[in-house]
């Protein structure tokens, strides 16, 4: 089939560690001038990422919930509505004339890859995370190709601009806090005892807070008179990463992987509740290779954060980032996918 005839649909979402690749890979397929459809949830913040994108021919949002953490009768609830959900994302596939569907995983992603499965079309998977979530692992026997950088190497799609702006770090003038999509409290109090310290030794604060503690975190700032660029959340995360120096993150990996790319040293402090722990092992992966730092939460000491902000080599980690990360992940993934459809 030519490739300017290819319908795909992308799938999944709820956080924005998932939507960002389903962003970056739309924006791969427009440049080829494919138009995906997009089928996300009305939970989770799928609405919010794509609901004007106009690199989408069409977006459905389908009330999908998570099934993971539900119990007895509300699993089977549950599951009798992804049952119902897969069959309407089965007539979707089929009136769009669908020839794959592309999956970030994430709940919203089980009724497409269900209906592809029911439809015999071919599914392939992005797993983002050191440790394969729970709708990954059990479609991933049934899909046409699982793609992953911890399990297969294969490059992490990140958006181009990261690379653009890429430095190598050398001395520490500013540090970023990133609490990952939707903030970390436990990132915002270490912000903010770290603060007076930073202020003293003239060192410039670039602080994401997430929604729920922005006005908190501001007051902060403020009632201190500390100077510091504050947002809950930023369409151009990329340049605020560029301006600094060292980051202070969760390891979620779509963040993590940005911040590779633009080799910018971090600590990483991993979310301690997240599937298998997977936050933490995805940083390992960095700590592994001399390029990063993983602090467990319930470790913090101010003491110990401080040393490795004001004592270790930037640039021997800055260039150690530089050797980690692969680029044009998304145009590996796009030609992959096409490949596999011409076989
Ligand atoms: C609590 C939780 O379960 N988190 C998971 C979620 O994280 P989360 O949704 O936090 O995802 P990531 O940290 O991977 O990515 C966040 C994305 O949002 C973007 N961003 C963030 C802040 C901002 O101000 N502006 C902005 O654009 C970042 O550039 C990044 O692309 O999905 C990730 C990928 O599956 C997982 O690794 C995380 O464990």
């Amino acid at each position: 089939m030519e490739n300017k005839k290819l319908k795909i649909a992308i799938t999944g979402g709820g956080t924005g560690g998932h939507l960002k690749i389903a962003k970056v890979i739309k924006e791969e397929l427009n440049k080829r001038g494919l138009k995906p459809i997009y089928i996300g949830s009305t939970n989770g913040a799928d609405k919010k990422w794509f609901e004007k994108d106009m690199g989408f021919s069409k977006k459905y949002f389908l009330s999908s919930k998570g099934v993971v953490n539900k119990k007895g009768l509300n699993k089977i609830i549950s599951l009798i509505n992804i049952f119902k959900l897969s069959l309407k994302a089965k007539k979707i596939l089929q009136q769009n004339k669908i020839n794959a569907v592309f999956s970030v995983g994430g709940y919203s992603a089980a009724p497409a890859s269900f209906a592809a499965l029911l439809l015999n079309r071919p599914l392939f998977i992005h797993e983002q995370n050191a440790y394969i979530g729970s709708l990954n692992k059990l479609l991933k026997p049934f899909s046409k190709r699982f793609f992953s950088t911890f399990l297969y190497n294969d490059p992490y799609p990140v958006e181009e601009i990261f690379f653009e702006k890429k430095r190598i770090r050398k001395e520490l003038k500013t540090v970023i806090f990133l609490g990952g999509s939707q903030g970390a409290v436990a990132i915002n109090n270490l912000a903010i005892s770290l603060a007076p310290i930073l202020k003293e030794k003239n060192i410039n604060i670039i602080h994401q807070t997430g929604k729920k503690d922005y006005e908190r975190i501001k007051e902060f700032y403020e009632k201190n008179a500390i100077n510091a660029d504050i947002f809950d959340f930023s369409k151009n995360l990329a340049d605020k990463i560029t301006k600094a120096d060292f980051a202070i993150s969760r390891a979620g990996a779509s963040t993590m992987f940005e911040l590779v790319a633009n080799n910018i040293p971090a600590i990483f402090i991993p979310y301690p509740y997240a599937a298998g722990d997977h936050q933490y092992y995805n940083a390992r992966f960095l700590e592994e290779k001399n390029a990063g730092f993983v602090i467990r939460e319930e470790k913090i000491k101010k003491e110990k954060i401080l040393e490795i902000l004001f004592h270790s080599n930037l640039e021997e980690i800055s260039k150690n980032l530089s050797k980690t990360v692969q680029k044009n992940g998304a145009e590996f993934i796009v030609d992959e996918i096409i490949k596999t459809l011409h076989q």
